[in-house]
């Protein structure tokens, strides 16, 4: 028996993680669901937003699956209270340095992109991002007095040549098995930090002479996700890069609300959940687009629990409720059936 740790979070994460509940529960895996309270949720339950008990709960599961944290009720916390370090602090606690967040738009949503059909149709791009390291987890940080007597706050960004590598070979070994096209994103004509990256990339791609590697900046990247995305094949980047250009890339896919991810460790252990916040915006409105937190547990199948079959058979009940015509707001265009958060996670188990 697989043991899930089952982390809904804030907001719209426990109504889209009904639904992924919905979904497994309906093929009847050898699954034991192990839920627990974590970010805004735990801060109110017991006043801090990753209880030391939730870390022990996903270490010692096969897999988490996890929704969204963040209210903005709780802007004004000290940050270590914050709910998103709930999220940060697991990646960290597990060593997730892997995120993987694929880009693909189905042939229905071609019409819900932002940009034109024919510039997103059959777009598959496979966003590596980096996500234990650079300014998000660099010390030191914090608030300062400058020489001239101004408050000032400072983060730190840097990446060591070890955790350029791993990543690096992560991105090479996806290209490899796609269309050996690798683009690393840096910003190496002003940072130091990416300078690192960009060395360490050139050496690395010796070891896979098969893959042509390209650079871009990512000024120029976030430009070229919206001018020709379909000349991307596998993307890797840095943690704060990756962050913002997958929110770029969600919209060419329809929605935010489309773009699944799992985030991965050394030793396959794996956390999955969609690659947007916890919405406070439609919570509690069963409007949510609970296809992200879906396809989110189809790729915990696939990475972590070695259910390729099961995850396929997932991705398919997907596609057939688009086929079928069923959005969610965030994906409809005229023509189409608009269901709720929850009549949408219907759909997909009435066409597994
Ligand atoms: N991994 C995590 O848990 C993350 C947490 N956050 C947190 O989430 C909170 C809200 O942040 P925002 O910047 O507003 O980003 P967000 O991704 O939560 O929302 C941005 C926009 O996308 C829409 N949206 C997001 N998911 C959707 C879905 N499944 N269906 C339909 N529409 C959807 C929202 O309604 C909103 O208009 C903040 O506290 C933030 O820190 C943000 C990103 C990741
Ligand atoms: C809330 C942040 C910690 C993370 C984020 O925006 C993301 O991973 O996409
Ligand atoms: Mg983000």
């Amino acid at each position: 028996m697989k043991k899930i740790a089952v982390l809904a979070g804030d907001g719209i994460g426990p109504e889209i993680m009904a639904q992924a509940l919905k979904v497994l529960t309906a093929m009847k895996l050898p699954f034991e669901y192990e839920e627990a309270l974590v970010g805004g949720a735990a801060y109110a339950a017991f006043g801090h937003p990753l209880p030391k008990e939730v870390v022990e709960l996903a270490k010692r599961s096969d897999a988490v699956l996890f929704g969204a944290v963040g209210d903005f009720k709780y802007d004004t916390l000290p940050r270590h209270l914050r709910p998103e370090q709930a999220i940060l602090g697991l990646r960290k606690a597990l060593g997730l340095f892997v995120n993987l967040r694929p880009a693909v738009c189905f042939p229905e949503l071609t019409a819900a992109s932002s940009l034109k059909p024919e510039l997103v149709s059959g777009l598959d791009i496979l966003l590596v991002r980096e996500l234990t390291g650079d300014v998000y987890f660099g010390q030191p940080r914090g608030k300062r007095i400058s020489p001239d007597g101004a408050e000032e706050g400072f983060d730190t960004m840097r990446y060591a040549v070890p955790e350029v590598e791993r990543i690096a070979h992560v991105a090479f070994k996806a290209a490899m098995g796609r269309n050996k096209h690798l683009v690393s994103v840096d910003k190496a004509n002003v940072l130091e930090t990416s300078q690192v990256w960009r060395d360490t990339m050139i050496r690395v791609s010796k070891e896979y002479p098969e893959v042509t590697l390209e650079h871009m900046y990512v000024d120029n990247a976030a430009m070229q996700l919206v001018k020709a995305p379909k000349k991307i094949d596998v993307m890797v980047t840095g943690n704060l890069f990756g962050d913002i250009l997958s929110d770029e890339a969600a919209m060419l896919t329809g929605s935010i609300g489309m773009l699944a991810s799992a985030a991965l460790n050394e030793i396959g252990q794996g956390l999955f959940e969609p690659s947007h916040g916890s919405a406070p915006d439609i919570a509690g409105m069963n409007i949510a687009n609970p296809l992200a937190q879906i396809l989110s547990a189809a790729m915990m199948l696939r990475y972590s629990l070695g259910m390729e079959e099961e995850a396929v058979r997932i991705e398919n009940a997907v596609k057939t409720v688009l086929a079928q015509g069923y959005r969610t707001g965030d994906i409809w265009s005229e023509g189409c059936k608009k269901v709720s958060c929850s009549e949408m996670g219907d759909a997909v188990v009435a066409a597994l």
